[in-house]
């Protein structure tokens, strides 16, 4: 089931139109970039197709229907900071529980210790942190991953570790990915297409 943005216009507080009459698709299977000067918008046409804004015009739909709206979500979006992201009173397995009960399988390939699972937020790193955001995105609910500038405060060596485990998911489940980034040479190693926005 594609996801699809049609026709989607959006702005903030009545000012101008960020952008309108945008069309996008994604199939399942398939890691898809997103390129464009800083403050375009990719980051609010990533919120839009994730659900956590109503696009001003036009519709986001999953395999043809309207987003569901409530329920765990299909369509998962993680962002640059781990930290704004996770309940600070909450442990890691609880954070983690959110999304289904963890594959370990999926927590050994993104190189989360079983220990860290009695942690709480504060007690990890920037990395760490991440590394459990993304886990609870690939729970087993989801179609579609909207990475925004995902690994990007992270060394070349995790960032490969973490992308190896979503492309994983990519073969095994068909899982969808929307890649914002401005990391031109990582676009070209993860991604079959790229939309110039
Ligand atoms: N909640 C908000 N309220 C008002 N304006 C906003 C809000 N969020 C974003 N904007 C503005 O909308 C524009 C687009 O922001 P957005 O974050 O979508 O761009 P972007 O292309 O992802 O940028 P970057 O590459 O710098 O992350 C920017 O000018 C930004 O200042």
């Amino acid at each position: 089931m594609p996801l699809e943005g049609s026709k989607l216009g959006y702005r903030y507080n009545k000012k101008q139109w960020l952008f309108e009459k945008v069309d996008i698709r994604i199939e399942p299977g398939e890691i898809v970039g997103l390129v464009g000067p800083s403050g375009c918008g990719k980051s609010t046409l990533g919120r839009l197709l994730a659900g956590y804004d109503e696009p001003l015009q036009g519709e986001v739909t999953l395999g043809g229907a309207p987003l569901p709206p409530s329920g765990y979500h299909p369509v998962q979006m993680v962002f640059q900071h781990p930290e704004k992201a996770v309940n600070p009173r909450w442990t890691m397995r609880k954070t983690l529980l959110e999304a289904g009960e963890p594959d370990p399988q999926l927590l050994a390939a993104l190189g989360i210790g079983p220990a860290w699972l009695d942690r709480w937020p504060n007690e990890l790193s920037g990395g760490e942190l991440q590394r459990f955001c993304i886990a609870r995105a690939l729970g087993p609910g989801t179609r579609y991953l909207i990475a925004d500038e995902m690994t990007a405060m992270l060394d070349a060596i995790t960032q490969a570790q973490l992308w190896q485990a979503v492309r994983d998911r990519v073969t095994e489940r068909r899982l969808g990915v929307l890649v914002i980034s401005h990391e031109r040479h990582l676009l070209h190693r993860l991604c079959s297409r790229l939309i110039e926005f």
